[in-house]
């Protein structure tokens, strides 16, 4: 498969409500989408879930673009590859910068398994026909609209609540959310809310019966979740502290989670995804699907991930609706009965809308050799 040709789009897209955490609130979002042709016609879509401003990691849409134009498609551009799993082979000279690289690896996944005739979820050795899906609600101005989003995203089927907290607004949001809601499967991210100074605060999060709770302490921390993990009866989910297979490892031999959330971008690429999954399923660690609220591109390769079979636990991969009023994909990504369809059709499943990426891009650029 020879990688002959790129366009990279910068596209603009308004989400139907702002979303927020811990770190900030987003509406607007910026995002870059990849293509990449063959020498036969072929082509492969990936998408960039890195933020305009670097709250989540430390990159950004801009710095997305720098090393995809200045670096990343430089390196591939001209390349004869049999395997994606080459693709980070290429990139081993650039550290870090995973969204980056995962974008651009992303494209290639899926241009291989059109090439082959494959499902993306086949070319990863995905068995899975439907995913169970949960939702992420972000903080909300009050008590009372926090419940009745439980209540829409309930009876729209999904199978799982997260909520965010932060410091004000974590043990009672918790203790009167679950008065309400007694039964329902609840967890909570805190985005590195807190540090282990608020550890009889957090040994209260106990009392509520949750799946998990998600990146209590800092984002490049490993230890002090291990510390605070013996404390604490309810399983800790790292997200932002696991970039790699090397991560978890690390993080798995100290305690530190009971439970991972992979993210294609943050751990730069389904390679490294799979390899992740891998490692925790030999070791008993369940796994889910995290988001970026990504648009339809990004939404599909989380699909396809999520039917590997460690995937035990709902994602946070909802519908299209949930995000956008108009999708960049055809079909959008429905939810029926809290689970998603599996495409079987060749690589990710979704056909790129040309004319609904148009009037959403607001930069486009070529590269060829
Ligand atoms: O619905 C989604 O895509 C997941 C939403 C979510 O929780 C999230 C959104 C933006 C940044 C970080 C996170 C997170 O999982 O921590
Ligand atoms: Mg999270």
């Amino acid at each position: 498969m020879l990688i002959e040709q790129f366009t990279v789009r910068r596209l603009k897209m308004r989400m139907k409500e702002p979303f927020s955490t811990s770190f900030g609130t987003m509406q607007d979002k910026q995002f870059l989408l990849i293509e990449v042709k063959d020498e036969l016609g072929n082509c492969g879509w990936g998408e960039s879930v890195a933020f305009e401003a670097p709250w989540y990691t430390e990159e950004t849409v801009e710095t997305n673009w720098h090393m995809i134009r200045d670096f990343l498609i430089p390196l591939l551009i001209g390349k004869e590859l049999s395997h994606p799993d080459q693709v980070g082979e290429n990139f081993s000279s650039i550290r870090g910068n995973n969204m980056a690289k995962a974008a651009v690896e992303g494209a290639v996944w899926d241009l291989y398994a059109k090439r082959n005739n494959l499902s993306l979820a086949e070319s990863l050795g995905g068995g899975r026909a439907y995913i169970d899906v949960g939702i992420s609600i972000g903080l909300q101005q009050n008590l009372s609209d926090l419940i009745e989003k439980v209540r829409m995203f309930l009876d729209e089927g999904y199978k799982r609540i997260k909520v965010k907290i932060k410091p004000g607004a974590d043990v009672e949001l918790l203790r009167r959310l679950r008065a309400v809601y007694p039964d329902v499967p609840l967890m909570a991210d805190a985005n590195s809310a807190y540090t282990l100074d608020d550890i009889d605060l957090l040994k209260q999060l106990d009392d509520f019966g949750l799946l998990m709770i998600e990146q209590p302490l800092g984002y490049d921390d490993i230890v002090d979740h291990s510390i605070l993990q013996k404390e604490l009866k309810t399983p800790i989910c790292l997200d932002e502290s696991i970039h790699s297979l090397a991560d978890a490892r690390k993080a798995i031999a100290l305690g530190s989670t009971k439970i991972i959330n992979i993210k294609i971008g943050r751990v730069g690429g389904l390679s490294e995804a799979k390899k992740i999954h891998d490692y925790c399923m030999d070791n008993g660690i369940p796994v889910w699907c995290g988001g970026m609220l990504e648009a339809g591109i990004g939404r599909a390769h989380n699909i396809a991930l999520t039917s590997l079979p460690n995937f035990i636990l709902p994602g946070d991969t909802a519908g299209s609706s949930r995000y956008w009023e108009k999708d960049i994909i055809t079909p959008e990504v429905t939810v029926q009965d809290g689970k998603i369809k599996v495409p079987v059709s060749k690589g990710i499943g979704f056909t790129p809308n040309l004319a609904t990426i148009e009037e959403f891009t607001v930069g486009k650029w070529h590269f060829t050799k």
